[in-house]
């Protein structure tokens, strides 16, 4: 697919999900004025005709860009995942069309961890359930089942980002902490790796959960791995819903396994803050429900909408594909006058000089290439001088293997 560059306010950005106005700000910062802002995300069918004409699309973790919707959005150059999950876009349909996706991989990792810190301590207090008596005029002053952290052992699974930032609080609370990850990971602090799951589930006295949503997560904590925790233990989920299975939790919370859940992610979540919310777990005073807000801080929102939008500039601005998650990342300089082409292409044997070919015969002097692969992808960003010609383009576009190529300047 070939695109020439296009004026800036003739560029399309589609904005969903209510992400934050900094992001708007940026982009006009930098001369976006095109900018379609929804505060909630759009059904399927709406989604469709939307993108149909957008060149970037901003999402949050509700917008399922799939397949289908991505074979309606024939304009799209890059998405921006204005959080840190990926799971919502399908990102080998992304790939083959040569879409860069974008997100941000750090921005609310320590509102994560401030709000699991938060919640292990209440529930080792069995605070959730004493505030609930209360609000039914009940009064439990007792400190039968209420534990301090301090010398309890915290149990992460996923010692990335965000586990690692949770074990540094956790620790300096007087919390020992150990983690299960399929990685070898370096241990922050006095924190240990321990071999398998089961273990890991067998001695901690709370579990956290900070793993992605891959096929190996999902149902990753089941009853059998429930069985496994220590009786009383206390359960934290706030990384994707799929990964525990919510009807095993229901019930081992009823039968006491449990002491005490804070689930910040479901298997189905409501569309909107209009629709209700149904899970098994309602039943239970010991837990903390909330509505996927973990990165729901005004410091991470800001920042998000800053880091995102800025992505999705420089690479339209000049082609910059660092920190994307499915593109091969080139960091390129500033553009000194001549034409700059894109080439997006399966990574596969004989492509570049095929490439290379097209401009010796065409007489184009190359001043600059970069080129960066990944395991499915080329990409090769090529500064021209000035004698560009659109027959270069040309036959760039129909050597096989091309996903997409583009004239930025
Ligand atoms: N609740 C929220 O609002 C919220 C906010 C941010 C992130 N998240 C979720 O948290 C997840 C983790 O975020 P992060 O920034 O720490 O990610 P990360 O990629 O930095 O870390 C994930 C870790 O999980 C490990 N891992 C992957 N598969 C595993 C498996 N099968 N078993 C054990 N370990 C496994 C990886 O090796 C890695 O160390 C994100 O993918 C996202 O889905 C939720
Ligand atoms: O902002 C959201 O919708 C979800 C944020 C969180 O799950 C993430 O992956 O960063």
């Amino acid at each position: 697919m070939a695109q020439q560059s296009l004026p800036k306010d003739k560029i399309k950005f589609l904005l969903l999900e209510g992400v934050h106005p900094s992001a708007v700000e940026t982009l006009k910062r930098d001369g976006y004025t095109n900018i379609d802002f929804h505060k909630k995300a759009l059904p399927p069918e709406e989604l469709k005709q939307a993108i149909a004409g957008a060149h970037f699309v901003g999402i949050r973790s509700r917008t399922q860009l799939t397949e289908e919707i991505f074979e309606s959005a024939k304009k799209l150059v890059a998405v921006g995942c204005f959080c840190i999950g990926t799971n919502q876009v399908d990102l080998k349909a992304a790939t083959k069309r040569g879409i860069a996706v974008f997100n941000a991989p750090f921005s609310n990792t320590r509102s994560v961890a401030e709000l699991v810190i938060a919640e292990a301590i209440l529930l080792l207090r069995g605070v959730a359930e004493k505030n609930a008596a209360a609000h039914r005029g009940e009064w439990m002053k007792t400190a039968v089942n209420s534990y301090e952290i301090r010398g309890k052992k915290l149990g992460i699974i996923g010692y990335g980002n965000i586990g690692m930032q949770l074990g540094v609080i956790a620790e300096s609370m007087g919390m020992q902490v150990q983690f299960y990850d399929v990685v070898n990971k370096l241990p922050l602090g006095n924190a240990r790796q321990v071999p398998s799951l089961n273990q890991l589930l067998a001695s901690s006295d709370v579990v956290s959960l900070h793993v992605p949503e891959t096929g190996a997560t999902q149902n990753m904590i089941g009853s059998a791995e429930l069985a496994q925790m220590k009786q009383g233990g206390i359960l934290i989920n706030a990384s994707r819903g799929t990964v525990v299975d919510i009807d095993g939790l229901s019930a081992a919370l009823g039968s006491g396994q449990l002491g005490g859940a804070a689930i910040d992610v479901f298997p189905v979540e409501p569309r909107s803050n209009d629709d209700e919310f149904v899970s098994p777990l309602r039943q239970y005073d010991n837990t903390f429900l909330t509505p996927h807000i973990g990165g729901s801080t005004v410091e991470a929102q800001e920042n998000i909408g800053m880091e995102v939008a800025e992505k999705l500039a420089k690479y339209s601005d000049n082609g910059t594909s660092t920190s994307s998650v499915n593109f091969p990342e080139v960091a390129l300089p500033e553009h000194a006058g001549s034409h700059r082409l894109l080439h997006i292409h399966r990574n596969v044997p004989g492509i570049m000089s095929a490439i290379n070919n097209v401009f010796s015969e065409t007489g184009v002097n190359v001043s600059a290439q970069y080129l960066q692969t990944n395991e499915d992808v080329g990409y090769v960003v090529i500064d021209v001088d000035a004698d560009y010609s659109d027959i270069a383009l040309e036959r760039l576009l129909a050597i096989e293997g091309t996903l997409r190529s583009r004239v930025l300047f």
